[in-house]
């Protein structure tokens, strides 16, 4: 399709004096995912609700497919797939029965509803339990039923809202699994989550919400490059020598913190000569360095730092 895949330009939402979301504005071109992080009433879930025609805006505009959300919700509806923490899966029918009553719902015939149904059990590895009822199941398979109920309707806009909160590391990567592969097969996939990591291994592009608004946005390596810092940790062979090292470092204008109890100098490498600068100058003291490592900026930094900064662009 022409145009992008999701625009937002002033989107705000107001309920009864709260602000949720306060002039956001994202794009997104082709297909890929956007992972939307943020605290706990940042708004992600009012944006993926307003999105996916859950919820009204106050202010701005949304398109989505190039359907406006709000004239042209059902069009909207047609394109998108929705799982999360609110979709309705019936309990009381197996995976099969369900997938089965989406796709006729969505005007398959018989036929083409059972093959699709069929299609998806094997997809998501739900086979053995496809014909008993899904409140008999797992956690994990409950989401993998889920994100099936989801994408019935084929289709080319997805939005996850916290897909893996609660599932165990075996059944987080094999969700990560199946949304990676959706993705580069050409659907956009817009997910909510809380756990930088998902965000990490899955988006290739990110926007932090922060009270309502868009405080950073990138991809994970642009977001890292611009908040994170490298650091370096130093371990000494004694408690003496690391307190020493930490003196030096200190003097030297640079930003060391001495863990005692470990005999290690973590310090912030700001420029592309501080580390050895950092050696030079212990060197020049005879301190002499047991280990040394040097760690990458991660998510984690950059929302750490976003969180210093009060939600506020840093
Ligand atoms: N139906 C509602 N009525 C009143 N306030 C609401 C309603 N829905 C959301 N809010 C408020 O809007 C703000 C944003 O909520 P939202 O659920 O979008 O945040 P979130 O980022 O998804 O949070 P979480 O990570 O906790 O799920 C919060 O202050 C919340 O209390």
């Amino acid at each position: 399709m022409e145009g992008p895949r999701i625009e937002v330009i002033g989107l705000g939402k107001s309920y009864a004096g709260v602000t949720a979301l306060d002039g956001v504005n994202l794009r997104l071109g082709g297909g890929g995912v956007l992972a939307v992080l943020g605290h706990n009433g940042a708004g992600k879930t009012t944006l993926l609700d307003i999105l996916s025609t859950r919820t009204l805006p106050s202010t701005g505009t949304a398109t989505v497919c190039g359907y406006d959300v709000v004239r042209k919700p059902r069009s909207v509806r047609r394109r998108v797939g929705v799982t999360g923490q609110s979709v309705a899966v019936d309990d009381t029918l197996s995976a099969r029965g369900n997938l089965v009553l989406i796709a006729r719902l969505l005007g398959a015939r018989p036929a083409a509803a059972r093959a699709r149904a069929g299609e998806l059990i094997d997809t998501f590895d739900l086979a053995d339990a496809a014909d008993r009822p899904a409140r008999t199941y797992s956690g994990g398979m409950r989401r993998r039923l889920d994100l099936a109920a989801g994408l019935v309707g084929d289709p080319d806009v997805l939005f996850l809202d916290e897909p893996t909160t609660g599932l165990d590391p075996v059944s987080r990567n094999g969700l990560w699994e199946i949304v990676g592969r959706l993705a580069e097969n050409g659907t956009t996939v817009l997910l909510s989550t809380q756990y930088l990591e998902e965000a990490d291994r899955l988006a290739d592009e990110i926007v932090v919400l922060g009270m309502g608004r868009v405080v950073a946005s990138g991809t994970p390596d642009q977001l890292k490059a611009g908040i994170g810092r490298r650091t370096v940790t130093m371990s000494f062979a004694d408690a003496d020598t690391a307190r020493d090292a930490a003196f030096v470092l200190n003097n030297s204008g640079m930003e060391p913190l001495h863990d005692q109890a470990n005999r290690t100098v973590t310090a912030p490498l700001h420029a592309a000569g501080d580390l050895a600068d950092f050696i030079r100058s212990l060197d020049r003291l005879e301190i002499g360095i047991g280990e040394l490592t040097v760690a990458e900026p991660t998510l984690d930094d950059v929302y750490l730092a976003l969180h210093r900064t009060g939600w506020r662009t840093p």
